[in-house]
C-alpha cells in the first residue's frame, strides 16, 4: 500500500484540521484528529523552534497511539515585532485564546504604517513513524501578507483576520479552504509533503 486510506494529525485545533481534511480528501484520504482520541496523553510544546515542536507532537503522539502521525507547528512572524509572535502565537495573550490574540497583535501593531506591515505565516510539518523519530519526514511551508489594521473576512482560525494576502486581495479568513490551502503555508508544505510521503510511507512500512 503506497499510502494508507486514513491519516492521523496530531492536532486539536479545529482550524487546522478543517485544512488537513480538505486537502487529503482529494487524494481519498480520511483525517481523524487527536479530537477522535480525547484520552490521549498530551505533550507540551517545550521547543524552541518549530521543528522541534513539530516533531514533540508527531513523536509523542505516534508512541501514544502506535500509528504514523502527521503535526503541525506554525505561527505568524511579524517583521515590525522582531519576528514575534513566532512559536509562542499561540499563547501571545496569554492563553490559548484567538479574539486575545488578535487584539494584542492590533494593540502592538497600533500606528505602524503600511509599508511595515510585513509578516510571514510558516508551517513545519512533521510525519513520525511510531517509535523511529530518526526517520521523521520534515517539510516547511512560508507565506508572506501584511497584517490588516481591522479584521476582514469570516473564517474565525487564529489569525486569518488580520493576514492580508496582496496577490489576491483578500484575508485568509476570506478564503475558502481549497483558496487558502493553494497559497498558504500550511497548503505549501502539503504541496512538498505529498510529493515525498507516499515513497517514506512505503519504506517504513516495509522495515
Ligand atoms: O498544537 P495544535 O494542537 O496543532 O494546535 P495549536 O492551535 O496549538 O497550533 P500551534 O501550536 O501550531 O500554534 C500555532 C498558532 O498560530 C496560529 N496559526 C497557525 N496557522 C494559522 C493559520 O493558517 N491561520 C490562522 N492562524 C494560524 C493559530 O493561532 C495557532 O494557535
Ligand atoms: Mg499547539
Amino acid at each position: 500500500m503506497a499510502v494508507p486510506r486514513t491519516l492521523v494529525v496530531a492536532t486539536k485545533n479545529p482550524g487546522k484540521a478543517r485544512e488537513f481534511a480538505k486537502s487529503f480528501a482529494s487524494s481519498g484520504i480520511t483525517i481523524h484528529t487527536l479530537l477522535d482520541y480525547p484520552n490521549a496523553q498530551q505533550v507540551n510544546e517545550t521547543g524552541t523552534t518549530f521543528e522541534e515542536n513539530a516533531r514533540l507532537k508527531a513523536d509523542h503522539f505516534a508512541h501514544v497511539l502506535q500509528l504514523p502521525v502527521l503535526a503541525d507547528d506554525s505561527g505568524l512572524m511579524v517583521d515590525a515585532l522582531h519576528g514575534q509572535p513566532g512559536i509562542r502565537s499561540a499563547r501571545f495573550a496569554g492563553d490559548h485564546n484567538d479574539a486575545a490574540n488578535n487584539a494584542k497583535l492590533l494593540v502592538e501593531m497600533g500606528g505602524m504604517p503600511e509599508e511595515q506591515r510585513g509578516a510571514t505565516f510558516h508551517s513545519t510539518l512533521v510525519m513520525a513513524w511510531p517509535d523511529r523519530p530518526a526517520d521523521d519526514l520534515v517539510v516547511v511551508g512560508e507565506t508572506r501578507g501584511q497584517i490588516l489594521t481591522v479584521p476582514r473576512g469570516d473564517n474565525q482560525f487564529g489569525y486569518d483576520p488580520l493576514f492580508f494576502y496582496p496577490p489576491k486581495q483578500k484575508s485568509f479568513a476570506e478564503m475558502s479552504p481549497d483558496e487558502k490551502n493553494e497559497i498558504s503555508h500550511r497548503g505549501l508544505a502539503l504541496k512538498k509533503l505529498a510529493i515525498v510521503w507516499p515513497d517514506w510511507w512505503q519504506k517504513e512500512e516495509a522495515k
